[in-house]
């Protein structure tokens, strides 16, 4: 068994930086990122009001023990917040602040925190420092990681943002003991996700180790640091998705605009719940194309649907809309190219591709046939 408290490095010349995974890190955050900033920093903690409620406190008490003055931002909790009126208070908060480019912006709380103080501190004074404490198992396992900042606009998910990495990510693993069930099995889906792009054997060792990883300890550790390993190398060797990166958007065409369908709405769906759709229906639609076996898309439901996930459009047809309609989503995808779609695809479990040029009939019909039109 490795080390309780693991360390991943990624490796982005001198934008290099480590990520911590491990139980108590936020209780000892202060000094951790007392290392990366220079003296007499300051820092705008920016989190939401759930995670602020159990773990604003001790972060905020480390971080006075070290001597970094903070500032709190909060933004209610949920992807609504990935919003322009929301990202314009957070940086009026900074600059009200006076904080100035040296100092940090700190994102305590899931994906929809990290992306949007990302983006927040990628844009206020043109640049602050940004540190990333990933509270969400979502967040530990994946968007933390590799710098992807941003929101999302009506005409789709992600639409507006920049690549700006931090200098520092504490993964807490004792945070996940607060995160509420939903939110864990929505995370767990991106977790899959990197067994299912190349590493099979981690796919069947989470087919067996699910039950251990959902009840905690050494296994959900494990599976945490090594999807920050799986993410960290992809990014090393494409920071800015020239090319095999877009391999981590597995299942996420079709998430992405399951959920602008349901107007980014929590109540109806959240991010990993969509991406365990997607990935499902990823495989099925690369079955369609005679490119995999039906048989690994049963597979793939089978443990999302052990995982307590949704696997298909039942219950969301009316969300979706028709083929139409979802194809009008997925043409907004930044992966499209010249108005030709881009889709990852596979040929099986752990060999997923990113697939040029699909034709947009066949996606319609695989629709039309999901939707049940
Ligand atoms: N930048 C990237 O590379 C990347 C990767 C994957 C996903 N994302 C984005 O991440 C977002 C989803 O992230 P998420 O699933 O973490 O959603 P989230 O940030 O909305 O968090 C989920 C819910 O859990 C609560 N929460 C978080 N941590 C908690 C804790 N420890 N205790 C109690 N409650 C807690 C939040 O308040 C929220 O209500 C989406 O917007 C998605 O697009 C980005
Ligand atoms: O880091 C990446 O690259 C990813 O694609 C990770 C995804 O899980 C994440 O949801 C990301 O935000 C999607 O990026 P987008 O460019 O498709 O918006
Ligand atoms: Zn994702």
């Amino acid at each position: 068994m490795r080390d309780i408290h693991q360390i991943v490095p990624v490796s982005l010349g001198d934008r290099s930086y480590d990520i911590h995974i491990g139980p108590g890190l936020l209780a000892k955050s202060g000094e951790l990122v007392a290392d990366v900033l220079p003296p007499g920093a300051r820092a705008a903690v920016v989190t939401d009001e759930n995670v602020a409620r159990y773990h604003l406190d001790s972060v905020l008490a480390s971080m006075e023990a070290f001597g970094i003055g903070a500032t709190v931002v909060r933004v209610p909790a949920g992807e609504p917040s990935k919003c322009y009126p929301t990202l314009q208070d957070v940086v009026e908060r900074i600059l009200d602040a006076r904080l100035e480019r040296g100092d940090a912006v700190i994102a305590l709380g899931g994906g929809v925190i990290g992306d949007l103080a990302g983006f927040a501190a990628a844009i206020a004074r043109r640049g602050m420092r940004f540190v990333q404490m990933p509270t969400s198992l979502l967040a530990q396992v994946d968007s933390s990681v590799g710098g992807k900042t941003g929101i999302n606009s009506p005409h789709g998910k992600n639409l507006v943002g920049a690549f700006y990495q931090p200098q520092l990510v504490l993964a807490d693993t004792d945070a996940l003991d607060t995160l509420p069930d939903r939110e864990f099995r929505a995370g767990y889906a991106e977790v899959v996700k990197y067994g299912l792009i190349d590493r099979p054997d981690f796919f069947a060792w989470l087919e067996r180790q699910w039950p251990a990883i959902r009840a905690g300890g050494p296994e959900r550790i494990n599976a945490i640091a090594e999807s920050c390993r799986a993410k960290s190398a992809v990014v090393a060797r494409d920071e800015r998705e020239t090319g095999d990166r877009a391999l981590l958007n597995l299942g996420h065409t079709f998430g992405h605009a399951l959920e602008a369908a349901a107007k980014f709405d929590p109540e109806i769906i959240v991010h990993g719940e969509g991406v365990a759709i997607g990935m499902v229906m990823a495989h099925e639609f690369s079955a369609r194309m005679n490119l995999a076996s039906p048989d690994d898309a049963k597979r793939v439901a089978a443990h999302l649907e052990t995982a307590g996930l949704p696997t298909n459009l039942n219950g969301l047809k009316a969300v979706a809309g028709n083929a139409d309609r979802m194809l009008d989503f997925i043409a907004q995808d930044k992966k499209v190219t010249r108005g030709a779609l881009n889709f990852i695809l596979t040929r099986g479990i752990g060999q997923a591709f990113v697939a040029r040029d699909v034709p947009a009939s066949e996606v319609h019909a695989y629709l039309a046939g999901a939707i049940g039109e």
